[in-house]
C-alpha cells in the first residue's frame, strides 16, 4: 500500500469514535458491509472493467463504445451472480446507481434504462400473457429495451405527446406515426444505438377516437443485424453537459406497424379497449424510481464530501498568523462551512431515503390488495424529496467542487462528472419545480380539509403548527417546531392568496399559477421539516450504539438542523417568534458545531468506506497523495505523449516566423 499522507495520519488519530462502527451502522449491519465488500471486489477488481485511457481523452464515439463494452461485462457478471444464487435487488441498485455504477461507467450506462424502466414497465403494465412473452427475453437480455416517452415538444406534459398509434382492425395491428417534428421521441437513454426494443408512449386512436396515452412494446432494430426496422428513424441526440455515454436518442415513426398484442394493457380483440381499473398502480414505478434517486443523492453527496474533506486536510494554503506554517485549509472556518453541512446532509438523505423505501414497500403491499388511501401521501412525499434531494445534492456537489479550488476544476478530481450526474437528476423523472407543485397541490388539499389529518403521519404536524410560537431554545426540537410553523404558514398564505385571487374573479387555474412561487416554497419548506424530523427520529432511536458514536451523530444532526434554520432565516423572522438575537445564537451554535465536528471530519468520511475506485479522484484517495496522483493523471494526456505537437509545424511556427 502507498505511504499515507502525514496530515491524514494525524487526522485519523484524532478521531473520537470507532469508524468501523459507523460503517456498519450506515450499511445496516456488519454482514451487510461484508456483502458490499464482496460485491465491490467482484466488480471493481475485474481488470476488464477498468479503462485503459481516461474517458475524457476519448472521442464521443469511443466513449460510447467503451461504455457498451463495460455495460455488457457488467450485466454478464450480474447474471453470473444470479446463477450462483447471489442475485438480489442490491446488485442492481449498486451497479445502476451512485456507487459501483458511477465508478465503472463515470459518464453513464447506455443499458440502464433496460433495467430501470423497460423491465419494470412490462412487469407493472403488461398482462399475464405479455409478461410470459417478454419477461424471459428481457431478463436474459436476449432483447435490450428502453423507455421512450419524452418528445422534442413535450416532456412534463405527457398528455400533450403527439406520437400516434392507430388501430387497424383489418390486420389487428397498431400503426405508429410521428406526425410532426415535435412528436419525435427525444432523450430516452440507450435509444440512439443500443436498444433494439422500446416501450413507446403514444396516443391511442381506435374507431376514429383518441383514448389518450398508452405504452406499447415496439421493436426498433433487427435482432440479428441491429439495422433500424423499416419505418423507424432513429439516432443519438448529441453531446450534453454530462452523461455522455448514455446514448440518449431520438425516434420517429413512419407508418410503422406492430401487433395489437403489443399494447401494454388488457384490451379486447376489436380494439375497443377497456381502461385498467387501477391506473394508479402505475404510480408504483414512478415512486420506486424516485426513492432510488433519493438514495443516489446520498451516494453522490458522500462521494463528493469524502473527496473535498480529505483534500482539505491535505491541502495547506496561506497564513493564518504571521510567520506561522501554512495551515491545512480545513482549519479555515469558511472551509468547514463549505464541507461539514454536506457531510450532515448525506446522513439526512440516507435516513429519509430508507424511511421512504419502507413506506413504499408497505404502500405497494396495500396497493396489491386494492387499498389506495395512502398513495397520495406517499406520492406527495416522494415528489418533494426527489426535488429537494436532487437540488441540494447538485448544489452541494458544486459547493464541494469550489471548496477544492483550482484542482476541483480538474476532471481528475471527479467532481465535474459527479456534478453532471447530480444535476441531471433535477430534470429527469419529473422536473423539480413541477414535482414541488404536485406536492403543493396535495398540501393545499389537506390544508382545506384537515378531517383525516391525524391519520397521515407526514402532514399530521400541520394540524396546529401555525400556532407553535415557541420561544428560542438551543435544541433540535425548537428548530423542528419553528420549521414546521414556517411550512404551515407558507401553505396557509399560499392558500389564502389562491382564494383571494379566485374571489377577485380569477379562474382557479390562473390563481394557482399566480401563486405558484409561494406554492413551490411551501412544498420545499414542508420537505425540509420532513428531512429534519426523520434525521432526528433516526438518531434518537439508535439504542445499541456506543456513546462516542451517538455524540458524533448528534453533532451532525444538530449541524443539519442549524444549517437549515440559518438558510431559512428570513422565513423564521417572518413567520415565527424568532428575533434577531435568536439568529445570532443560531450562528454561534453553528460555529460551535463546526469546531466540534472538525477533529472527526476525516473519521466520518472514512466511515463512508468508499473505495478509491468508486471515488475515482486524485484529490480524494484514502492515502491522500494528492499531488503525486494529479501529476500521474496529467501524464495520461495524449498531448504529453510527444514532446512537440504537429500544430507547431503547421501553425505556430509560421505564425512566429511571420512576426519576426
Ligand atoms: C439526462 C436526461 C435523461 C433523460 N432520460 C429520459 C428517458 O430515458 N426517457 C424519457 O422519456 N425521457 C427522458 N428524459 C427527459 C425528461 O424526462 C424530461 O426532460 C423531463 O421530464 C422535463 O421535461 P421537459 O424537458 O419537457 O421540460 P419542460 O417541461 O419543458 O420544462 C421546462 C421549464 O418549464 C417549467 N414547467 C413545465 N411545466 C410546468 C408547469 N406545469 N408548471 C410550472 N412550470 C412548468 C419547468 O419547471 C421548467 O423550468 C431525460 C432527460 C435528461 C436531462
Amino acid at each position: 500500500m502507498a505511504k499515507i499522507n502525514e496530515d491524514l495520519l494525524k487526522e485519523r488519530k484524532k478521531c473520537s469514535f470507532n469508524t468501523a462502527e459507523l460503517t456498519h451502522l450506515l450499511d445496516g449491519g456488519k454482514d451487510k458491509t461484508l456483502e458490499r465488500h464482496s460485491r465491490e471486489h467482484f466488480f471493481l477488481d475485474d481488470p476488464e472493467l477498468r479503462s485503459k485511457i481516461p474517458l475524457e481523452y476519448l472521442s464521443h464515439k469511443e466513449k460510447y463504445e467503451e461504455a457498451v463494452r463495460k455495460s455488457c461485462i457488467l450485466f454478464r457478471k450480474v447474471q453470473e451472480l444470479q446463477e450462483a444464487g447471489k442475485g438480489g435487488i442490491e446488485n442492481f441498485r449498486e451497479i445502476l446507481g451512485g456507487q459501483l455504477g458511477s465508478a465503472i461507467l463515470k459518464d453513464g450506462n447506455p443499458l440502464t434504462l433496460h433495467y430501470v424502466m423497460f423491465i419494470p414497465t412490462i412487469t407493472g403494465q403488461g398482462d399475464f400473457e405479455q409478461q410470459a412473452e417478454w419477461m424471459h427475453k428481457a431478463w436474459t437480455c436476449s432483447i435490450i429495451g428502453t423507455y421512450a416517452q419524452t418528445e422534442l415538444g413535450h416532456g412534463t406534459f405527457i398528455r400533450g405527446l403527439e406520437t400516434t398509434a392507430t388501430y387497424d382492425p383489418k390486420t389487428e395491428e397498431f400503426v405508429l406515426n410521428s406526425p410532426t417534428l415535435t412528436s419525435y421521441k427525444w432523450w430516452p437513454g440507450g435509444l440512439g444505438h443500443s436498444a433494439n426494443f422500446a416501450i413507446v408512449v403514444a396516443q391511442l386512436y381506435t374507431q376514429g377516437k383518441c383514448h389518450g396515452i398508452h405504452p406499447f412494446i415496439v421493436q426498433l432494430r433487427d435482432e440479428e443485424t441491429h439495422m433500424p426496422m423499416k419505418g423507424i428513424k432513429i439516432g443519438e441526440i448529441g453531446c450534453k453537459l454530462g452523461m455522455n455515454s448514455t446514448n440518449n436518442g431520438y425516434l420517429g415513426f413512419e407508418n410503422y406497424r406492430i401487433p395489437r398484442t403489443n399494447l401494454l394493457m388488457k384490451n379486447n380483440k376489436d380494439g375497443t379497449y377497456v381502461k385498467s381499473p387501477s391506473s394508479k398502480l402505475t404510480y408504483g414505478t414512478m415512486i420506486f424510481v424516485r426513492v432510488v434517486l433519493v438514495q443516489d443523492c446520498a451516494s453522490y453527496m458522500k462521494k463528493a464530501v469524502t473527496i473535498a474533506t480529505r483534500y482539505s486536510a491535505v491541502r495547506h494554503q496561506s497564513e493564518m498568523k504571521p510567520n506561522c506554517p501554512e495551515p491545512q485549509i480545513i482549519d479555515y472556518v469558511t472551509q468547514q462551512y463549505k464541507l461539514f453541512p454536506y457531510i450532515a446532509m448525506s446522513f439526512a438523505f440516507q435516513y429519509s431515503a430508507s424511511w421512504l423505501w419502507d413506506i413504499y414497500n408497505n404502500v405497494t403491499g396495500e396497493l396489491e390488495s386494492g387499498q389506495l388511501e395512502n398513495l397520495p401521501e406517499l406520492h406527495a412525499l416522494a415528489c418533494c424529496l426527489k426535488a429537494v434531494g436532487t437540488a441540494d445534492c447538485a448544489a452541494g456537489v458544486e459547493t464541494l467542487r469550489l471548496a477544492c479550488g483550482g484542482h476541483g476544476y480538474m476532471t481528475a478530481s471527479n467532481l465535474p462528472s459527479t456534478y453532471g450526474l447530480a444535476t441531471a437528476m433535477c430534470t429527469y423523472e419529473g422536473e423539480n419545480t413541477v414535482l414541488l407543485l404536485q406536492t403543493a397541490r396535495y398540501l393545499i388539499k389537506i390544508w382545506q380539509n384537515k378531517k383525516n389529518i391525524q391519520n397521515l403521519p407526514t402532514v399530521r404536524y400541520l394540524d396546529n403548527a401555525l400556532f407553535n410560537n415557541r420561544s428560542y431554545e438551543k435544541s433540535v426540537s425548537w428548530i423542528l417546531s419553528a420549521l414546521q410553523q414556517v411550512a404551515a404558514a407558507k401553505i396557509d398564505l399560499a392558500n389564502k392568496h389562491i382564494n383571494d385571487r379566485v374571489r377577485q374573479g380569477k379562474a382557479y387555474e390562473d390563481a394557482w399559477n399566480e401563486t405558484s412561487i409561494e406554492l413551490v416554497a411551501a412544498a420545499d419548506a414542508h420537505c425540509r421539516t420532513f428531512l429534519l424530523d426523520i434525521f432526528n427520529l433516526t438518531v434518537n432511536n439508535f439504542q445499541s450504539i456506543s456513546p462516542e458514536l451517538k455524540a458524533v451523530l448528534t453533532d451532525l444532526l444538530e449541524l443539519y438542523a442549524v444549517h437549515t434554520a440559518i438558510r431559512m432565516t428570513g422565513d423564521l423572522l417572518r413567520f415565527t417568534n424568532t428575533i434577531g438575537k435568536d439568529v445570532e445564537a443560531l450562528q454561534l451554535w453553528l460555529e460551535e458545531l463546526l469546531a466540534k465536528i472538525r477533529p472527526n471530519a476525516i473519521g466520518i468520511v472514512d466511515s463512508f468506506d468508499i473505495r478509491d475506485e468508486v471515488l475515482g479522484s486524485a484529490l480524494g484517495a484514502y492515502d491522500g497523495n494528492v499531488y503525486e496522483r494529479l501529476f500521474a493523471e496529467a501524464q495520461k494526456s495524449p498531448l504529453n505523449h510527444e514532446p512537440v505537437n504537429k500544430s507547431f509545424g503547421l501553425y505556430l511556427k509560421p505564425f512566429l516566423k511571420n512576426n519576426l
